[in-house]
C-alpha cells in the first residue's frame, strides 16, 4: 500500500455534540497537542495508581457476584460494566460513581443513552443529512442527555479547581497536592493532569477539559468490558483453556491470588493470559470497525483511492478471516504463539487500531482486563450458560451482546 495521511470519517461527527473535539474525534494540529499532553496519563507511574483503583472496585465487583454462586445463568456483562464505570471515573475524574452499588444514576443512564442515540445516527439510511435529525424527537432527548453529561462534568471539574486552588493558598508543596485517600495512596487523575498542563503557555479552558474527560469516560468502559465479559464467556465454555489460566495464576500470584492485591509486574508475568485476551479479541473485537477517509491520492492493492474517499477499516472481518485464522468461530489462544504470529502477515491483528491514532488507553485497558479476569478466575469457576442462552453478538459503539453474556460460576475454595 502506498498511503499518504488518513483523516477520520463523518461519522465521528455525531460525536461531537457529547465529545466536542476530544481525542477520538479531532483532528490535525488540535489532534497532535491533545495527544501530547494527554499521553503522559499513561505513564506507568501513573497506571500504578490506577492498578490500586482496578485492584478496589474488582474486588466489590467479586463480592457483587457471590450472589450467584451455585445458581442458574446470569449475564456477566452487567456487573463488569458497572465495575468499569467505577474504574474510569475514578481514573479520569476522581470521582466515585458507585455504579456497582447503585446503577441507576441520572448520569450513568445518561451515558448509556448517549452512546445509544449516536450509534443510531451513525447507521441511519439520513446520515449525510443532518439537519434532519433536528426534526426528530431523538435530537430533543440527545440535547437533553448531553446536558446531563456536561453538567456533570463541568461540576466535577470545578470543584477540583477549587480544591487545588484551597490548598495551594494553603501553600502546600506539590507532593501534597496529590490526593490521600481510602486506599492510603496518592492518586493523579486525568484530570489533574488536565488541569496543570499547557499550550502554547496557556491553560486549557474548562470546555477543553471536558471534552476529554467526556472522551475518555466514552473510551475507556464498554471497549474493556466487552473483552472482559466475553472471555470470561468463551473460557466457561472451554474448560481446559480455564484451567490452564487458573494454574499460571495460582503460579505466578500464588495461592492468596483470589484476595490479594495485584501489581502491575505480576500482572505483566502471566503469559498464557495474555494470549487468551488476544484470542478474545480477535474473535470478539471491542471496536469492530473505525472510519478513516483519505486525505489524498493513494494506491492500496493496486486499487486507486482518491483523496476524499471515506472507508470503514473492518476490524471484525480481518480478525475473522478464516485465510488468515482457520476455523475462525474456534476459541484458541495458541494462535497467538510466537511461532504462529510470526506466520501472519504484520496487520493480521489490530484490535487497538495501529499507526498515529492507535488506542491511547492499550496499556490501561490490558490492566483492567487482566485484574478483573485474574480476581474473577481465582474466586470462581465459570461454568456453560443453557444452550437458549448462548452468546449473539452485535453491534453498538462497541461489538455487545444481544441479550447478555451469559455464564454459571461456582466457588474454588
Ligand atoms: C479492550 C479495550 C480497548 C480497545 C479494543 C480499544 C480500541 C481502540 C481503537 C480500535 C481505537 C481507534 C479508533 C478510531 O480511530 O476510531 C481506539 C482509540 C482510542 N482509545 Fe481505545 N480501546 C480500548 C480501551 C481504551 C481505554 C480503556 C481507553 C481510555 C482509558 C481508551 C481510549 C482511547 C482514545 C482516547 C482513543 C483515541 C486515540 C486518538 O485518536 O489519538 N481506549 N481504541
Amino acid at each position: 500500500m502506498q498511503a499518504k495521511t488518513i483523516e477520520k470519517t463523518i461519522i465521528y461527527d455525531f460525536m461531537m455534540p457529547w465529545l466536542g473535539s476530544g481525542l477520538v474525534v479531532s483532528t490535525g494540529a488540535k489532534w497532535t497537542q491533545r495527544r501530547k499532553v494527554i499521553t503522559p496519563t499513561f505513564h506507568f507511574k501513573i497506571l500504578e495508581d490506577f492498578l490500586i483503583i482496578m485492584n478496589h472496585q474488582t474486588d466489590v465487583l467479586i463480592e457483587k457476584l457471590t450472589a450467584h454462586v451455585g445458581g442458574p445463568d446470569f449475564d456477566i456483562y452487567e456487573h463488569v460494566t458497572y465495575c468499569a464505570l467505577d474504574i474510569i471515573s475514578e481514573s479520569a475524574m476522581g470521582v466515585k460513581l458507585n455504579t456497582q452499588h447503585n446503577p441507576h444514576t441520572e448520569y450513568v443512564e445518561a451515558v448509556k443513552e448517549l452512546s445509544d442515540i449516536m450509534f443510531k445516527r451513525m447507521f441511519s439510511l439520513g446520515r449525510e443529512y443532518k439537519w434532519v435529525f433536528r426534526f426528530q424527537k431523538a435530537s430533543r432527548r440527545q440535547d437533553e442527555l448531553v446536558k446531563v453529561v456536561h453538567d456533570f462534568a463541568h461540576r466535577v471539574i470545578s470543584e477540583r479547581k477549587k480544591q487545588l486552588q484551597d490548598e495551594r493558598e494553603r501553600q502546600l508543596t506539590d507532593q501534597k497536592l496529590e490526593e490521600m485517600d481510602v486506599y492510603g495512596k496518592r492518586r493523579m487523575t486525568l484530570l489533574d493532569l488536565l488541569l496543570n498542563v499547557t499550550i502554547d503557555g496557556k491553560p486549557l479552558s474548562d470546555t477543553d477539559i471536558r471534552e476529554e474527560v467526556d472522551t475518555f469516560m466514552f473510551a475507556g468502559h464498554d471497549t474493556t468490558t466487552s473483552c472482559i465479559s466475553f472471555a470470561c464467556y468463551h473460557l466457561s465454555r472451554n474448560p481446559a483453556i480455564q484451567q490452564k489460566v487458573y494454574e499460571e495464576i495460582q503460579e505466578i500470584v500464588g495461592p492468596d491470588a483470589a484476595r490479594i492485591e495485584l501489581t502491575n509486574s505480576t500482572l505483566q508475568d502471566l503469559r498464557y493470559l495474555d494470549l487468551v485476551i488476544k484470542e478474545t479479541l480477535r474473535i470478539n473485537p471491542s471496536v469492530p470497525i473505525f472510519g478513516r477517509r483519505s486525505a489524498g491520492d493513494m494506491t492500496i492493492d493496486g486499487v486507486p483511492v482518491p483523496k476524499g474517499m471515506e472507508f470503514g477499516v473492518l476490524i471484525y472481518a480481518l480478525h475473522n478471516d478464516p485465510e488468515l485464522y482457520p476455523e475462525p468461530e474456534r476459541f484458541d489462544p495458541e494462535r497467538f504463539s510466537e511461532e504462529a504470529q510470526a506466520a501472519r502477515p504484520p496487520y493480521s491483528y489490530i484490535p487497538f487500531s495501529v499507526g498515529a491514532r492507535n488506542c491511547i488507553g492499550q496499556r490501561y485497558a490490558m490492566l483492567e482486563i487482566k485484574t478483573m479476569l485474574v480476581k474473577v478466575l481465582a474466586n470462581y469457576r465459570l461454568l456453560p450458560c443453557e444452550d437458549q442462552n448462548r452468546l449473539l453478538i452485535k453491534t453498538d459503539m462497541t461489538l455487545k451482546p444481544v441479550n447478555g453474556a451469559f455464564v454459571k460460576i461456582v466457588n474454588r475454595h
